[in-house]
């Protein structure tokens, strides 16, 4: 469903992204972990087109959208829905219209129309009745499901999530965790999850990609990706412990 081909990102000198290649399947969710600075947030830019690589190619249902122009790429973005780190709702607007904002931007639908998909979208995310509310009234879980309910409204067909556990506790995590699969459950989405969060790719993900050095060292399923004999990645999901220190230390 996306696929990125022989894609290198790189600022003057400095190559963030290193020919990298990636099919993205339909219907699955995809973790990509990494280092801080490794690139994770570049290749959800890439994806919903906001940055164009250096060099190579990403693939939208075999349509090369590094070809496209702002127009194209608007209507390619219908498709996508993302939820961003730290939540970038829009501050002076209630949690309603930030729900409805791609509504009233991509569609023609009467006000009763918008107003009964935030309802939904909201019920969805486990919110009700907080339409009128401000985003700096409201909890950092709370915002963050406004942003999954924003980025749902246009049914898309894929899903990006930037750090969507970041800066919550472990048990507002879970329940975005819980939210993150129930959205791939009831709305069939693709998802891409860019996180730090072991414990969060390991609950929300069908597949694991780990981005060093600006490549892939490893993409596999989950229970792969888990037992893989690479210590490198091994330290990476145990939280940088070297092996002698990763038993029970409570
Ligand atoms: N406009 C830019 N000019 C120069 N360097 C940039 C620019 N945008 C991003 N970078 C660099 O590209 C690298 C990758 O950034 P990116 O945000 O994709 O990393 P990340 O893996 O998502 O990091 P984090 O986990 O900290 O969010 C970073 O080192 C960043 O400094």
């Amino acid at each position: 469903m996306i696929r990125l081909r022989n894609v290198t990102v790189a600022y003057g000198d400095r190559v963030i992204l290193d020919n990298i290649n990636l099919d993205i399947h339909q219907g699955e969710t995809l973790a990509i972990l990494g280092a801080s600075g490794s690139g994770k947030s570049t290749i959800l830019r890439l994806i919903i087109g906001l940055q164009k690589p250096t060099k190579g190619q990403v693939f939208f249902h075999d349509e090369d959208i590094t070809t496209f122009d702002e127009e194209q790429l608007t209507a390619v973005r219908r498709h996508m829905g993302m939820v961003f780190q730290y939540s970038a709702l829009f501050d002076s607007m209630t949690v309603g219209e930030n729900v409805a904002f791609g509504l009233r931007q991509h569609t023609k639908d009467d006000e009763a129309t918008i107003q009964r998909i935030v309802e939904e979208k909201l019920h969805l995310v486990g919110l009700e009745g907080i339409e009128d509310m401000m985003p700096n009234d409201l909890s950092g879980g709370m915002k963050k499901r406004v942003s999954l309910a924003r980025a749902i409204a246009l049914d898309p067909q894929v899903i990006l999530y930037d750090e969507p556990t970041a800066g919550l506790d472990p048990l507002r995590c879970m329940d975005i965790n819980r939210l993150v699969v129930s959205m791939q459950k009831q709305i069939h989405a693709t998802s891409v999850i860019v996180t730090h969060d072991m414990d969060s790719a390991f609950y929300v993900a069908d597949r694991l990609a780990y981005l060093q050095d600006g490549r892939f060292r490893l993409i596999a399923d989950k229970k792969t990706f888990a037992h893989t004999d690479d210590e490198e990645v091994q330290r990476f999901i145990h939280g940088g412990r070297l092996p002698e220190e990763r038993g029970d230390s409570l």
